[in-house]
């Protein structure tokens, strides 16, 4: 197993108190497994990356474990951090793309930041890992702004994975891209773990019917914490959890009108992770709700590498 979260709690401080983000989440992510994190905005899902990588000061370890190749994460403990951070686990954050250095080509970042962790660069195997996201040893002369968004997208992952680490998180890195830069990041991201050059990995992301493509399996959470992880052919056409049935439930069909299937969302928002409610979070959305659910539901492997945190999935 490559990666083991054990009731993770990770909480924001703010003036109006702690913001509990990341409630008690648990998972694990196997050798090899591309693990899509999906569930809507607010849910968790960029917490737990940087979680996994850096906690900024807002940010609280306020319990649980994580344990990378048998080592256990000293997450709280920043400097201790850099000793996995990048090594051995990785982030593509939300919106990277946008944050390379305008003023630096893209060679003199890769120079600058393997420096900076004490590696010096191995031009051939720089360009061999270029390639193979599909992008020319000529883009280490070039300025962030002298490339499409996509290959911006590629350069950073190329970047995020030069010290093969176990695990890459890649933080909703296809949102702003058109379809076929999509399909160039993605194909560019089961590449390097078809390669070996990343073990596993977390494809965090808003776009359920994107990450079915690329992911062995896929986790929903719901206001900081887990609903339902399941191999993706289960989580798509057999969900237990009534939030990820709406959720595929209201995913755009190409070709059907409007007027025929008219797109349901899910009515109602979640509850407020500053003072979230007892039991079941979802609850007040719930078509299935009733008293039991005031009590909070364990997660239960319902079958092989099938969990699910709902009294009524049973
Ligand atoms: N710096 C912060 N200070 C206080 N609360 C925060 C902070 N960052 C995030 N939160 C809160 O933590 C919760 C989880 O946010 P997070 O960004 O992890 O969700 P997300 O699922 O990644 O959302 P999105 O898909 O919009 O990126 C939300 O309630 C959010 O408002």
């Amino acid at each position: 197993m490559t990666l083991t979260v054990n009731d993770l709690r990770v909480h924001y401080r703010t003036l109006r108190g702690e913001v509990r983000a990341l409630d008690g989440v648990g998972f694990d992510l196997a050798d090899g497994e591309i693990l899509g994190l999906a569930g809507e905005s607010g849910c968790g899902k960029t917490t737990l990356g940087k979680a996994l990588i850096r906690l900024d000061g807002r940010m609280r370890h306020a319990g649980g474990t994580v344990t990378l190749d048998g080592e256990e994460l000293p997450l709280s403990d920043d400097r201790a951090m850099n000793a996995y951070r990048f090594h051995k686990i990785s982030l593509v954050p939300q919106y990277s793309m946008s944050a390379l250095n305008p003023t630096r080509r893209i060679g003199r970042m890769v120079r600058e930041l393997l420096a900076s962790r004490g590696v010096s660069v191995d031009t051939d195997e720089l360009h061999r890992r270029l390639a193979l996201v599909g992008l020319e040893p000529g883009v280490l002369d070039r300025y962030p702004i002298e490339l499409s968004g996509g290959m911006k997208q590629r350069a950073v992952m190329v970047i995020s994975t030069l010290l093969d680490p176990s695990v890459l998180i890649a933080d909703e890195v296809t949102s702003a891209l058109d379809v076929s830069n999509q399909q160039a990041v993605v194909g560019a991201l089961t590449g390097l773990r078809d390669k070996g050059l990343v073990t596993s990995m977390i494809f965090v992301t808003h776009d359920i019917g994107l990450t079915s493509h690329i992911a062995d399996s896929i986790m929903v959470m719901y206001a900081g914490k887990l609903a339902e992880k399941a191999p993706t052919k289960i989580l798509t056409t057999a969900p237990r959890h009534p939030y990820t049935k709406m959720l595929i439930g209201s995913l755009p069909q190409v070709g059907a009108r409007y007027a025929d299937k008219p797109l349901s969302g899910i009515a109602g928002s979640p509850p407020s992770l500053l003072d979230p409610p007892a039991g079941c979070r979802f609850r007040d959305r719930c078509p299935l709700a009733d008293r039991q659910c005031a009590e909070e539901p364990p997660v239960v492997e319902i079958a092989p590498r099938h969990t699910v945190a709902c009294w009524k999935a049973a």
